[in-house]
């Protein structure tokens, strides 16, 4: 199976290194918008392609990862030779209804929210196949098989996929700021930061492990860490007046809202 991106940025570059470490002989055909693309796909070994179109022509499952107003462009130069590919797109709130108008309606298009850690094969990825591709049992194997290479994947509807965008898709970025703001706590007490960030890391590694397989809820769980008139207490309801529960909730209603006005 050929695998043909369009468009090689940070979403393009994270996916094709989990897909590679998944399977270092799989073949990447690749064209972007620019010559940054070419570079990047030469110094990886990927097959760079001189058009969107030939990758689509050359590719049996074509991934689109350009930016949400790069469709229009790309789709009118790839729709004429879509005929047996599927198409996955990941582009950010753009739903199927636009891919299918964009792309035509017997394309087969799966609309798929992966997040950067695909790149280390950890990523969390929603999934949604277009009526074409729903009947086709094979390709939609296929797609799946695909996906679960990069991490845990969740078949979510597409109501949903805003949520899901900003709880997985933008929340590397919200958990990124959150060590980074710990890290720097460290460093106000003298800590170098690389160790600092080492810390906080691995601290996030073995909570997240513990709240996945504990049947205790983040809330019950943290109770047990604040000792009865102890340090955590002291800590987790400065963390509550100063309004950190809030500004996350406000982040995530501010990312949803920008999500939501894409197509
Ligand atoms: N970053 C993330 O964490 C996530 C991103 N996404 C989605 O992934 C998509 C890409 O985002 P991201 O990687 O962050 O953005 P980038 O800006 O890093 O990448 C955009 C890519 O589009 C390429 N491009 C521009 N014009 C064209 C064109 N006409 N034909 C083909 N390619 C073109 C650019 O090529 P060049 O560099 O050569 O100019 C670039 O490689 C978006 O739709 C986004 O919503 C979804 C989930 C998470
Ligand atoms: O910021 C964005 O628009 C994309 C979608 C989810 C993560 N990155």
């Amino acid at each position: 199976m050929k695998i043909g991106f369009i468009g090689g940025g940070q979403m393009a570059q994270a996916m094709i290194s989990g897909l590679l470490s998944a399977n270092p002989d799989q073949v990447i055909n690749i064209h972007g918008g620019s010559a940054r693309t070419q570079t990047y796909a030469q110094a990886h070994g990927l097959n760079y392609l001189p058009t969107n179109q030939q990758v689509a022509s050359e590719s049996d499952v074509i991934i689109l990862a350009c930016l949400p107003q790069h469709l229009p462009t790309v789709a009118s130069e790839i729709k004429a030779v879509l005929t047996k590919q599927v198409v996955i797109s990941v582009l950010g709130g753009v739903s199927l209804a636009t891919l299918n108008a964009a792309l035509g309606t017997t394309v087969a298009i799966s609309r798929v929210l992966p997040n950067t850690p695909v790149n280390v094969n950890a990523g969390t990825l929603a999934y949604i196949h277009n009526a074409p591709l729903m009947a086709q049992p094979a390709s939609q194997t296929q797609v799946e098989d695909l996906l679960k290479q990069l991490g845990a994947t969740y078949l979510v509807a597409e109501t949903q996929f805003s949520i899901f965008s900003a709880l997985a898709g933008s929340s590397p970025a919200f958990i990124d700021l959150f060590i980074d703001a710990m890290a720097q706590a460290g460093v106000k007490y003298g800590l170098p930061k690389d160790q600092a960030v080492a810390i906080v890391t691995q601290t996030m590694l073995g909570t997240a492990l513990q709240v996945q397989s504990s049947t205790q809820t983040p809330r019950e769980l943290a109770a047990a860490v604040a000792s009865p008139g102890g340090s955590t207490i002291a800590g987790f309801l400065a963390m509550e007046e100063y309004g950190l529960p809030t500004a996350i909730v406000k982040g995530i209603d501010a990312t949803v809202a920008k999500d939501q006005a894409v197509d």
